[in-house]
């Protein structure tokens, strides 16, 4: 393993992404979300997925300088225009007119279109909750996962990711593909030359495999949860996809057009302010919200997040490692 300080793992996935063409806001934004997701121990949407966005730019699938275009919808919706860039500048671009709905209607809408996406939402929900909003966000990917009953892929991976803030406090977070696993993590097995446990994927005939290729390159990906995964899939192809006016995650793979590009579609944020839903009595029931986090970890069980905070606060100190070989992989673009 190679060990990296943050700062070295930002710069490197910023100056790969500069070297290859994208522009400085681009490469700024995408390094700071792959340090995020490498220092919160999330490998599979870490630095690893430079190695995506340059194969993405080089096959001519994502825009190395859009400009994101807001645009204010209707009073409780915002549109912004990624305009075939990556998904981060987007966000950041709609957040202060979200946040200014949100304040004054109570719940607003942020879509997202025409967006290149491949990040983790955490890196999106933490900047609602950290401003005391409660948020949703999700999106579809490409076609890689069959439907519960079915065998042939259909569903992008889907995460949902939820937020909840908590003053002081980490705030209460959840984000998670709507298959059994994400995608990434399977190609980091096949590219560590593991097994995958039962239950990730089938083969093309709809048979249980433990071999990654097979899942990734000829099979099928599972749902969590069998159909209550597979309706929450189904959910998010629709409400960020035709909802919004964007790809489903079957468009997305057949634009694609076998190039292995990041996935291009929307992406959906919702956000809630409680001080619009509670008035005066706001602190008195998030104090009752706070109850039931006590009522979970009261019984030995962890809140989601909690395993990220406790890699952010390691990361900080002793910075990250990396393998040698994505290492390498990763050196090889700055040739
Ligand atoms: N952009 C895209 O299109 C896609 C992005 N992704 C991203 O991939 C990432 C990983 O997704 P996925 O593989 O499904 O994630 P996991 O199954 O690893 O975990 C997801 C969530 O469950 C929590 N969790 C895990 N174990 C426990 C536990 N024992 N008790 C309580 N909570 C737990 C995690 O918290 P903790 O982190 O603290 O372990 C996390 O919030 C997500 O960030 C997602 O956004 C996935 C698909 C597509
Ligand atoms: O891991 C996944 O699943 C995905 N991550 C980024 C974009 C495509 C799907």
């Amino acid at each position: 393993m190679i060990r990296l300080t943050l700062i070295e793992a930002r710069e490197l996935a910023e100056s790969i992404l500069l070297h290859n063409g994208f522009n400085l806001a681009h490469a700024q934004a995408v390094a700071a979300t792959v340090m995020a997701g490498e220092r919160d121990g999330c490998a599979s949407h870490g630095l690893y997925r430079i190695l995506g966005c340059v194969n993405s730019l080089r096959a001519g699938k994502v825009s190395a300088d859009a400009e994101p275009r807001v645009i204010d919808q209707a009073p409780s919706i915002v549109r912004v225009d990624a305009g075939g860039g990556f998904s981060q500048l987007a966000f950041q671009a709609g957040l202060p007119l979200l946040t200014e709905k949100t304040r004054a209607n109570g719940i607003a809408a942020l879509a997202i279109n025409h967006c290149v996406h491949f990040s983790a939402l955490w890196v999106e929900i933490e900047q609602l909750t950290g401003t005391g909003l409660v948020a949703l966000a999700c999106n579809p990917s490409h076609a890689w996962v069959a439907p519960a009953g079915g065998h042939l892929p259909l569903f992008g991976t889907n995460p949902i990711a939820f937020g909840w803030p908590r003053g002081g406090q980490e705030p209460f977070v959840f984000d998670f593909a709507t298959s059994a696993i994400a995608r990434g993590d399977i190609e980091l097995h096949r590219r560590a030359g593991k097994a995958i446990p039962e239950g990730w994927g089938v083969d093309g005939q709809g048979h249980p495999s433990n071999d990654a290729s097979v899942v990734l390159d000829s099979g099928a990906m599972l749902t969590f949860g069998g159909h209550k995964g597979s309706a929450l899939a189904a959910m998010v192809e629709l409400i960020a996809g035709p909802l919004i006016g964007d790809l489903t995650s079957a468009e997305s793979l057949a634009y694609d057009a076998g190039s292995k590009s990041s996935p291009y579609h929307g992406e959906l944020i919702i956000a809630l302010d409680p001080r619009r839903f509670l008035g005066d009595a706001t602190q008195e029931h998030l104090a009752r919200a706070e109850a039931l986090f006590q009522g979970i970890e009261g019984q030995g069980a962890r809140l989601p997040s909690q395993r990220r905070y406790e890699s952010r606060a390691r990361s900080l100190v002793e910075g990250v490692q990396v393998p040698e070989a994505l290492y390498r992989d990763l050196q090889a673009l700055l040739d």
